[in-house]
């Protein structure tokens, strides 16, 4: 944490805030934003400050978290400012930890000889999962699809209150007649009142949601030459290599969203523009097109779906219950589940697990945009998810099995499991107070530097994967993995 002293922060240039509010430390900052402790000079209370950086982010998470207010697993969102030309800036309720920390925190008890056999006692694991799928339920009756779920977007009250943040990448996934206004009024100045509307989207952002999006990667897909794509793949490597140890917006590759990692030259010089390998980036800007097509460039890797990882533009709300399938698998062992190095390392990790995908797991599954282009050898022997869960009991097996299943629509919801006999069953969920509630955020690239190590030596998809096959086929090439 950085002292309080540090007024060069550009929020301190901001009046409207500053009236309002004592800032007194950053506490950390994402790929979009820098989050402030503050003191709300009215009463003392003690808030986060976040000010986003990124247009798009600013009006989804502002968007997302005003309909979900009064979900008590969602983060409270008090007011926001948002003038013209000035990044947003969100007042939050402060949360002291976060789930990744009470996972670190456990794994260390463990290790420390002072638990053993497995990090967290099971009243406390029920206790987080009842209130992660709490949290869940109440965006997918809402129709929201976070599409960054992972255990440091969970943060977690001094009392014990987990609840859902980041929505800097959600979704409202409409129906197929809704039509989006392109009529949203645009003040100049705002600034939202203490009470910020329950029910109903605010219709009075600057501009229009879809004014920054861009056209749909499946329209601009044209084959490439093998040479061409050896060239842009050295391109690539460059790139990567060169910023391999930028701590900054690299620091733990599993948790690095896809966004995250995607500068602003790719964005504006993205190489795989308009071929059919863009698996990794889509189209120049990783947004969203105006016709409900979705990108698929969302999520952090380990987390992320196969339909993601294959390019799918279609996805729905179940792309939140395979990285929902993760984090519980990672509270039960305390060690991430696929904790791929790249995309293509972590589809194989998956299907090294779960077997490969194809038509009998997934009917449909051929459709996905680059399923005919990405392939792997047969894995004849899955290891399967119980060698992963060692320890587990077959209730805490069936959940996770419940969630990651390749075909979305057989992935349990968050309310079907909220049903589940497991949480009825002894040990019981055990209340809040019992829960150890971690007194600081670790910060994962800091806690774990050995894990940093090993995760990131390489962000390159060909490195560590080993030998490829290049061949030609129907829709151009197909790339196949041993
Ligand atoms: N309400 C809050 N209370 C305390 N800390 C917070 C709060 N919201 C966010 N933070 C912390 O600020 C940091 C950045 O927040 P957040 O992850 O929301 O930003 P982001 O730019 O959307 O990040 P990402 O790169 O993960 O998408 C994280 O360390 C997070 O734990």
């Amino acid at each position: 944490m950085e002292p309080s002293s540090a007024k060069s922060w550009s929020i301190h240039s901001r009046p409207d805030i500053i009236h309002k509010y004592e800032i007194l430390e950053r506490v950390g900052s994402g790929a979009y934003s820098d989050v402030y402790r503050a003191r709300r000079l009215s009463d003392g209370v003690i808030v986060a400050l976040k000010e986003i950086h990124d247009y798009q982010s600013a009006f989804r998470e502002i968007e997302a978290l005003q309909i979900l207010q009064g979900s008590p697993n969602i983060v409270v969102l008090h007011e926001y400012f948002w003038r013209e030309d000035e990044d947003a800036v969100l007042v939050l309720e402060f949360m002291r930890t976060d789930l990744a920390t009470v996972i670190a925190e456990a794994k260390k008890r463990g290790s420390d000889g002072v638990e053993s056999g497995r990090g967290l006692a099971v009243g406390e694991l029920k206790r987080w999962m009842i209130q992660i799928l709490s949290g869940l339920d109440a965006c997918h009756r809402n129709m929201i699809v976070h599409r960054d779920l992972k255990p440091s977007n969970l943060l977690i009250s001094d009392d014990g209150m987990l609840k859902l943040a980041d929505f800097g990448q959600a979704r409202i996934l409409m129906g197929p007649d809704y039509v989006e206004s392109n009529e949203i009024s645009q003040p100049c100045e705002i600034n939202s009142s203490d009470q910020v509307p329950s029910s109903q989207p605010s219709a009075v952002l600057p501009g229009t949601e879809s004014s920054v999006r861009e056209g749909n990667r499946t329209e601009e897909q044209e084959p490439i030459s093998k040479e061409e794509y050896f060239r842009v793949l050295d391109e690539l490597k460059a790139k990567n290599s060169a910023n391999e140890f930028d701590k900054e917006t690299c620091t733990y590759d599993g948790d690095t969203s896809c966004l995250a990692t995607c500068t602003t030259s790719d964005l504006e010089d993205d190489p795989f523009k308009g071929s059919s390998y863009s698996y990794e980036m889509e189209g120049g800007v990783p947004a969203d097109d105006g016709h409900g097509s979705l990108t698929s460039c969302v999520g952090t890797r380990w987390f992320r779906a196969p339909e993601l990882l294959y390019g799918s533009t279609s996805y729905g709300l179940e792309i939140d219950l395979w990285s929902l399938g993760c984090i519980f698998a990672e509270l039960l062992t305390l060690e991430p589940l696929f904790p791929g190095t790249a995309d293509i390392d972590q589809m194989s990790r998956i299907f090294a697990t779960l077997g490969n995908l194809t038509e009998e797991s997934w009917p449909g599954c051929s459709e996905l945009p680059d399923f005919q282009i990405i392939s792997f050898n047969t894995i004849e022997k899955p290891i399967g998810l119980e060698a992963c869960l060692t320890n587990c009991s077959s209730d805490e097996i069936s959940i996770v099995k419940r969630l990651l299943c390749y075909n979305p629509a057989n992935r349990a919801t968050a309310m079907e499991l909220l049903q589940d006999k497991y949480f009825t069953k002894e040990p019981l969920p055990v209340p809040l107070s019992e829960l150890h509630v971690p007194s600081t955020k670790s910060g994962q690239d800091e806690d774990s530097p050995a894990g940093w190590y090993d995760y990131n030596e390489s962000d390159s998809d060909m490195d560590e994967i080993g030998p490829m096959n290049v061949t030609t086929n129907a829709t151009g090439y197909s790339i196949q993995f041993d």
